[in-house]
């Protein structure tokens, strides 16, 4: 009789899976990082700053490892209701995970926000990998690293850090050599998720930050954090056209025109942009429908953030 037990082929394989943080204060490339870690696209990314609202995730699964990225919004000093949302979001993220990366800009020096994360990561008792991006725009990499470096100093010599540098947008390599690390650093796990799976955002959520992303481009310095999005309804005809209607939320009465522009112009020019980029990924015709409506103060109220999945 053939003793199955003992054959590695049929053997389940130890599974390692864990979650890891993606930290860094607004605007340093946590997006982009979290996108070339997975070579898919799943977080918004744009120039302005605090464009991450939501604790989006993205899985990376290699063979019997899964990696469950939980993309933090910037660290930053909270000034109103969804600044206190967004920092809570980070701390909790924090305790939960099982390494965390820090991401920072090495075309600056650390500033105070750098700071605040420091002391936020510094003596976590997980592996820390200090991330210092944009090596292609920055003039003096090292000697930044070396300043980013020093805020971790007093972290207990029994706790790993590991410092890479790299640009997100670019370096292919390091991107993949800083995942193959994290991928070594996961716990023995079942995995989370199926296989497959990239992102446990729903599709709906996908695609209005890619409304959002394409709002806060076009709108600029007018209303840029009083912007929310959703996405009401989504169908899908038998010739494969997506049919999307979405819902870009204001605060107050008078962004609205804003957001429209005169003619409808602006809101046109946000609907085509969004609808190109959904096409691109979605590999289907989309029709996106886009309203404006006014949630008056809605940063402020806890039930309409609840409401519009800021929880
Ligand atoms: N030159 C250069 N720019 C980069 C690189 N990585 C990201 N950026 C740019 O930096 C800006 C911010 O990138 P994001 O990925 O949105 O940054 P984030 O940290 O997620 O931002 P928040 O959501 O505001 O916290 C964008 O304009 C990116 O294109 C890089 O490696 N090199």
């Amino acid at each position: 009789m053939t003793d199955f037990s003992a054959s590695p082929d049929l053997q389940d394989p130890t599974t390692h899976a864990g979650f890891v943080a993606i930290v860094g204060k607004p605007n340093v490339g946590k997006s982009t990082l979290l996108n070339a870690f997975l070579g898919t696209k799943v977080a918004p990314t744009s120039p302005r700053p605090q464009t991450t609202r939501r604790g989006v995730r993205g899985i990376y699964t290699l063979d019997n490892r899964q990696l469950i990225f939980v993309d933090t919004p910037g660290l930053h000093k909270p000034k109103d209701a969804l600044g206190k949302y967004m920092n809570s979001e980070v701390h909790s993220a924090l305790s939960d995970v099982d390494a965390v990366v820090w991401v920072v800009d090495l075309r600056h020096p650390p500033t105070d926000e750098d700071r605040l994360v420091a002391n936020s990561v510094r003596d976590l008792p997980k592996p820390l990998f200090l991330v210092g991006n944009k090596t292609d725009a920055a003039k003096y990499p090292e000697e930044a690293m070396k300043l980013y470096g020093a805020l971790l100093e007093g972290r207990g010599s029994d706790l790993p850090v590991s410092e890479t540098m790299l640009s997100a947008q670019n370096s292919v390599n390091a991107v993949a050599t800083l995942r193959e690390q994290l991928l070594e650093v996961l716990p023995e796990n079942p995995f989370f998720f199926p296989q497959g799976a990239a992102s446990d955002q729903s599709r709906e959520m996908w695609a209005a930050e890619i409304i959002r992303e394409e709002a806060m481009k076009k709108l600029r310095d007018e209303l840029p954090y009083a912007v929310a999005t959703r996405v009401n309804r989504w169908t899908e005809r038998e010739d494969g056209l997506q049919r999307i209607e979405g819902e870009i939320i204001v605060e107050k009465n008078a962004h609205k025109g804003m957001v429209i522009g005169a003619g409808g112009k602006q809101l046109r020019e946000i609907g085509q942009a969004a609808r190109k980029q959904l096409e691109v990924f979605l590999n289907h015709k989309v029709y996106l429908g886009l309203e404006v409506i006014v949630i008056p103060g809605w940063r402020e109220d806890e039930e309409a953030l609840r409401e519009l999945g800021y929880e």
